[in-house]
């Protein structure tokens, strides 16, 4: 939504949101405002409500509480917000008896974007996510790191303001892990809005300018990686780890990815 004072309108902002599936509330009353170029990492246990939050800011699915705007323009308005934003899902969306080239092709027609400026953007993010190999095999027989690679640049590829990553890191070797960072750093230098829900929390640390912890489908704590480390309060063993589960206290049982990738 435009703000009143006529300055830039925020990437993404949710007042009151809400989304019940009969006896869960997946998620209770989200109140985001997020300023453009920030990566904002979305922490929290399993099941605490974070891909459904991405889900209905995607459009995918529709709240049943609440309001939501994307990049200034209202989720329900889905063909007005569906080309400002990108989404790579847990389960990357991909067509599996076309090549990777075919797939990308696919999806910059859906975007309109013409033939030969795809064709660019295609050739240059396939040698830098080490695709060009493999780019005319099927994806049938892609291993997951090479879904999860194809369904990042299929998510980058029409170049949105807001971009949605769904553990962008997971299942990839350091090497590829490591250009999935940096590509992050440098879309968000480019005033591009990254919200990136991981439990690899050395990414979180490394990347995330504003992180949101979310328990049992409410925000229970929001701040920079060293805001919420210090809530932590322990001089000796402070960590963003030990902030997370001190905040998401009911669920410390749970087992914190801690995969270092080296860099
Ligand atoms: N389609 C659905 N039908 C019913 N319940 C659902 C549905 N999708 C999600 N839920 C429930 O909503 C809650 C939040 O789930 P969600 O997938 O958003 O959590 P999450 O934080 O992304 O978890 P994880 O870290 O394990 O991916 C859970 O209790 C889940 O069982």
């Amino acid at each position: 939504m435009p703000s009143q004072d006529g300055s830039a309108p925020l990437a993404i902002e949710t007042r009151g949101l809400g989304k019940r599936y009969g006896d869960v509330l997946a998620v209770d009353d989200l109140d985001l405002a997020i300023d453009a170029g920030v990566v904002y990492g979305f922490l929290g246990p399993n099941g605490s409500g974070k891909t459904t939050t991405m889900r209905m800011l995607t459009t995918l699915t529709r709240p049943t509480s609440g309001e939501a705007f994307v990049a200034g323009t209202p989720i329900t308005d889905r063909d007005g917000v569906i080309d400002h934003l990108g989404y790579l899902p847990e389960s990357p969306p991909v067509f599996e008896e076309l090549t990777a080239r075919e797939n990308l092709h696919y999806v910059a027609s859906l975007h309109d974007i013409p033939r030969a400026e795809a064709s660019e953007r295609i050739e240059s993010y396939l040698e830098r996510f080490d695709l060009v190999d493999a780019a005319d095999r099927r994806v049938e027989g892609y291993s997951k790191g090479m879904r999860q690679k194809l369904g990042l640049v299929q998510a980058v590829l029409h170049e949105p303001e807001v971009i949605f990553l769904d553990e962008p890191t997971s299942g990839l070797d350091p090497r590829a892990a490591r250009t999935v960072k940096d590509l992050v750093a440098e879309l968000s230098e480019h005033d591009v809005t990254i919200f990136l829900s991981t439990h690899i929390l050395s990414v979180v640390e490394e990347l995330a300018d504003l992180v949101g912890v979310l328990h049992e489908g409410a925000l229970v704590a929001e701040g920079t990686p060293a805001e919420l480390t210090r809530r932590a309060e322990r001089d000796e063993s402070t960590s963003l780890e030990r902030a997370f589960l001190d905040l998401t206290e009911d669920h410390d049982d749970e087992p914190i990815d801690r995969e270092e990738v080296p860099t």
